[in-house]
Order: structure tokens, then C-alpha cells, then sequence
């Protein structure tokens, strides 16, 4: 057996992450034993951090897909063993860095991630769909993103994301996001419940804790940007947010109705309380398409004005220009990607609520530029 078969064996392994922590499988100390025989079969055992991995299917995939290719093997014979304790806190211990618990990383001097949290007034405008589509948006842009599933009274996201029956692994007192298809990791407080079918019913000091819980006891690895859905309303989670979180930019949802808007300009004001910036507004169920005449003729379900209104107000009060990022169509399309937990940015990009998204998501990452010499007015529509 050549040294230089081993090699490319060890090479090999290095190019498989692990799916959760996203770190090469050889880093974290997974791979405990490999040999090849005098026939070219590699006799591989890779340790899984916890027993029953719920995605030790795709370790065994990657790790078996990758030694099939290096030349000069002939066979994968690889056995799944599972960490003892001792090797799952060396490996908790390098991935925090040896820092203190409880640290929130994203809050520390020189974090590199931006933090968005998305908010809105009240319920049902359409909040948790948007931070979704851009959130897959943005990871289809290359970027790694994180997502904080914060709302309590409605954590729909990992049914949008398509993850709704996962539960996040758990390597000692540290939890892994959970990975979804588009690339995007996430945590919602509906996952750190007991039971899915159990009602939230916690007040700030609980809430405050699951907030911390997700923010610091979870390993993110280093993000490009973190998205955060907000409970609708600027009830106690916006509060723990400000003292946790107070670089986080706050990106208000809201629809074009003059009740809505004003209601989400309250989200507003609680992010000036709170010393945070408002990042942007974007206004959903904009308009519909009108079915038999096109797209010439939109209807305006919900009125008109109001994320224009919003964006207006809330420029008045910073004393700096909060812009109008997108205004988001009415599209079945919309609501069937979020039924099948398949955004429609992925699903179906060239919708015109799609493509508006796609365009909020790359104003948000790359916005020096995007956001220069904004509009802050209304695309013209016809009444219906
Ligand atoms: N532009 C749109 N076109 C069609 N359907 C939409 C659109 N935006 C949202 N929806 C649908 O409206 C419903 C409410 O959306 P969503 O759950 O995102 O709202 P929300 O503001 O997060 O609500 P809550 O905060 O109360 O949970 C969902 O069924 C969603 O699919």
C-alpha cells in the first residue's frame, strides 16, 4: 500500500462536511479509523456525534461518494460508530472556540454577520414568508445564512423550509441548526419545545431564555448574515431583541392598507426605543395580477400607499432615509411554495414576486450600492 493512496484517502475525507456543523469531517475529529487492503477497499469508521444522527444517511452518501472516486480504490467498506462522551466534548470544546457559555456571537465587537430581524405590526402580512424567500434568496447568492424562527405564536418556518418534522441534534449542551435543502440553517422556538403539538404559553423572562437559547447555545458557525422572524407586534421578544441584539438592523413587513401601516410603524418606533436601525420597509400583497387582463391591469386588494406611507414616517423620525425595498404581489405561487415548504425563490424565480424578493435580498446584502438613490414612491397602478 503507497503512502500516497492514504493520502488521497485523507484528502478525500477532508472534502466531506459534516451536514450540520458545515466543518470538514476530519476537523471534527469524525473519522476514527481508515486502512486500505491489498485489493484497493478502503475500511473506513466514521463516529457520528450522537446516536440515531438523523442525517447519518447523507454522511454515509458523501463519505462513501467521495472515497469512490479517489484512484486506486476499489471498494468503500465504512462503518458508522457514534462519539463517546469524552470525544463529543473535545469536539463541543473546538467548536466553541473554548469560549465562555452563553455568549452570543453575533453581539460580540467585530462580528462580521449581519443581523436582520424582520418585523410587522400585526399578524398574517405576510412576515414569516418574506424573511423565508430572502433568507433562501440569499443563500442561493452564496452567502451562508442562518435564520431564528422567533415567533411565537405562529413558528411556521421550518414548514416553509420544508423541515417541519426535524429536530435540531444536540452534542452535549450545544445545538445544531437544522439544514434545509436551499442551504439555509435554522432554529425555530417551535423546535425547542417538548412536544410539536404544545402551545407556547410563555411570558418574558421564558421567552427572553429561548431567545438567548437560540442565539447562543446554538452553533451557527460563522454566518454571512442571520435573519430573525419576529413575533408580529413589539411585544417581549422585540424587547430581549434590543438588549441582546442591539446591532440588529430591523426590516419592517407590512401591507398597503392605511391600518396595517399604521400599526407597523409602531414596529418602527420600538426599534428607535430599542437603539436599533430600521433597515428598510417592504410592502407585501401589493397587488394582484389580474387573471384575464394580464399584467398590465393590477388590482389592489389592499389599497394602496401603505409601505410608502411606512418607509415616509419612519424616515421622518431617524432623520435618515429608511427605504422602500420591494413591494411583494399577491401570487398563489407564493403561498403553494410556502404550503410545499418550497420558497418560491427556488421554486419558481422569474414570478414577479419572486424576482421582487430576489431584489430585496441582494439590496440587503450588497446594499451599499443597492440602496443608493432609492425611490421611495409607488410603482403607478390602476384602481379595481
Ligand atoms: N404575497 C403573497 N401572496 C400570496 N399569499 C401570501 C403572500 N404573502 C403571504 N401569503 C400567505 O399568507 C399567509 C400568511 O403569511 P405568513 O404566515 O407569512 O404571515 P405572517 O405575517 O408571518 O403571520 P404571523 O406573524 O401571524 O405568523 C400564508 O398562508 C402565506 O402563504
Amino acid at each position: 500500500m503507497s503512502s500516497t493512496l492514504l493520502d488521497r484517502i485523507s484528502a478525500a475525507l477532508a472534502t466531506v462536511n459534516d451536514p450540520e456543523i458545515k466543518r470538514p469531517i476530519t476537523e471534527l475529529g469524525m473519522v476514527d479509523t481508515v486502512t486500505v487492503d491489498d485489493a484497493g477497499v478502503v475500511h473506513a469508521k466514521v463516529l457520528l456525534t450522537v446516536a440515531g444522527c438523523p442525517l447519518k444517511d447523507t454522511i454515509n452518501r458523501d463519505v462513501t461518494a467521495a472515497l469512490d472516486k479517489v484512484e486506486g480504490v476499489t471498494g468503500v467498506d465504512l462503518e458508522l460508530g457514534v462519539m463517546t462522551a469524552e470525544q463529543r466534548g473535545a469536539m463541543r470544546d473546538s467548536l466553541s472556540g473554548g469560549a465562555a457559555q452563553r455568549e452570543i456571537p453575533f453581539a460580540k465587537p467585530g462580528s462580521l454577520t449581519k443581523v436582520f430581524a424582520i418585523a410587522s405590526g400585526k399578524g398574517g402580512v405576510g412576515k414569516s414568508t418574506v424573511t423565508v424567500n430572502l433568507a433562501v434568496a440569499m443563500a442561493a447568492e452564496g452567502l451562508k445564512v442562518g435564520l431564528v424562527d422567533a415567533d411565537v405564536y405562529g413558528h411556521s418556518v421550518p414548514a416553509m423550509l420544508g423541515v417541519a418534522d426535524s429536530r435540531p441534534t444536540q452534542v452535549d449542551d450545544l445545538i445544531m441548526p437544522v439544514p434545509t435543502a436551499s442551504g439555509v440553517s435554522v432554529i425555530s422556538i417551535g423546535m425547542l419545545k417538548p412536544r410539536r403539538d404544545q402551545v407556547v404559553a410563555w411570558r418574558g423572562p421564558m421567552l427572553d431564555r429561548a431567545l438567548v437559547q437560540m442565539l447562543a447555545d446554538v452553533y451557527w458557525g460563522d454566518l454571512d448574515v442571520l435573519l430573525l422572524d419576529l413575533p408580529p407586534g413589539t411585544g417581549d421578544i422585540a424587547i430581549s431583541l434590543g438588549q441582546h441584539l442591539p446591532n440588529a438592523e430591523i426590516l419592517v413587513v407590512t401591507t398597503p392598507q392605511e391600518a396595517a401601516a399604521e400599526v407597523a410603524e409602531r414596529a418602527g418606533t420600538m426599534a428607535e426605543m430599542m437603539h436599533q436601525r430600521v433597515v428598510g420597509v417592504v410592502e407585501n400583497m401589493s397587488y394582484l395580477v389580474c387573471p384575464h387582463c394580464g399584467p398590465e391591469h393590477k388590482i389592489e386588494v389592499f389599497g394602496s400607499g401603505g409601505g410608502a406611507r411606512v418607509a415616509d414616517t419612519l424616515s421622518k423620525r431617524f432623520g435618515t432615509q429608511v427605504p422602500l425595498l420591494g413591494q411583494i404581489p399577491l401570487e398563489p405561487s407564493l403561498r403553494e411554495g410556502g404550503d410545499a415548504g418550497k420558497p418560491v425563490v427556488e421554486s419558481d424565480p422569474t414570478a414577479a414576486a419572486a424576482a421582487e424578493l430576489i431584489g430585496v435580498a441582494q439590496r440587503l446584502s450588497g446594499r451599499s450600492r443597492g440602496l443608493a438613490g432609492m425611490q421611495l414612491g409607488l410603482t403607478p397602478t390602476s384602481k379595481f
